[in-house]
């Protein structure tokens, strides 16, 4: 078989699933890893938590789950085992369905949760997909108006198995301004279009930051030197601030929309949020 027809490209659009009782799928991605995507699935979750939406995440890393330290739900015992410590329900019976946690209004779900924080665990990287696909359906999600889900960087596993099985509604791309992640999240762009995901738009992280004395924003990283990137084409959802209190809030499990409001971080977060919203339903009128 040729290496394509097991990807997302030869896959029908119709042969995939909704998730029952869940409004709409957004995932959030980018072919880097260390640019910010856990702590943009964070605030996006709890930002529309707090306008009112009944919201789930998603952590859909295995390897490093960042959302148990950045919600303050860490385990820091180790287990005792992989397959005995994760706890999914035999999905033919529906049985023994795991209840999510939850903070800040936000159904939460990860790895994370049964392995210690300090554990390595190795599922084959061929077998991440089913993995993270069996952890979504044995959770008791009841009903949502949003899922989120937090992907790891690359374009392998899990993606490929959510965007060929799951009608995902919307991707959200997250960069940093070097040229090194700009490259690497347009081939996120690239997988994500080829599987027919619509792409929301893509947040520009930590590209300046905040004088703490005169409280100007100034550029951290030289300009990108790339003439064209395919992520110019694509609308912007927001640019936010390399901000010393989001990695110690996040660290204490506090989400900066929660804990810090009002910093130029949280309030570009809630637009980010906003633009979500709207861009999901700018995709479903041109669908319609
Ligand atoms: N705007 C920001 N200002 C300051 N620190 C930030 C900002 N965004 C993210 N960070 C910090 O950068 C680190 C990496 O962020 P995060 O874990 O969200 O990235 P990631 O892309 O999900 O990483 P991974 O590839 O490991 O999944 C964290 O310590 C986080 O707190």
């Amino acid at each position: 078989m040729r290496e394509e027809t097991r990807s997302v490209i030869m896959v029908s659009k119709e042969a995939r699933k909704r998730l029952e009782n869940i409004g709409v799928l957004v995932v959030v991605g980018s072919g880097k890893g260390g640019v910010g995507k856990s702590t943009v699935s964070v605030n996006l979750a709890v930002a529309l938590a707090k306008q009112g939406a009944s919201v789930g995440l998603l952590d859909g890393d295995a390897y490093g789950p960042s959302i148990p330290l950045m919600l303050g739900v860490r385990k820091r015992t180790e287990s005792k085992g992989w397959s005995a410590a994760l706890p999914l329900a035999d999905l033919k019976t529906q049985q023994r369905k795991i209840q999510p946690l939850t903070r800040y209004g936000v159904k939460i779900i990860s790895v994370g949760f049964f392995i210690g924080e300090e554990q390595a665990v190795a599922p084959m990287p061929d077998a991440l997909g089913l993995l993270m696909r069996q952890l979504l359906f044995s959770v008791d999600w009841g009903e949502l108006d949003y899922l989120v889900i937090d992907l790891p960087p690359g374009t392998s596993e899990p993606q490929d198995t959510f965007c060929r099985e799951l009608v995902v509604d919307g991707a959200v791309l997250v960069t940093t301004p070097q040229d090194i992640a700009r490259i690497d999240t347009a081939k996120a762009l690239a997988m994500f279009q080829r599987a027919h995901v619509p792409v929301l738009g893509v947040v520009h992280n930590m590209g300046s930051v905040l004088c703490p004395h005169c409280g100007e924003l100034f550029e951290v990283f030289p300009r990108s030197t790339e003439q064209r990137n395919a992520l110019d084409s694509i609308p912007i959802l927001g640019d936010i601030p390399l901000d010393p209190g989001v990695v110690s809030m996040s660290d204490q499990g506090y989400p900066v929309v929660v804990s810090m409001p009002e910093s130029v971080a949280a309030r570009v977060f809630s637009e980010m949020a906003q633009k979500v919203t709207q861009r999901l339903a700018e995709e479903r009128e041109g669908e319609a």
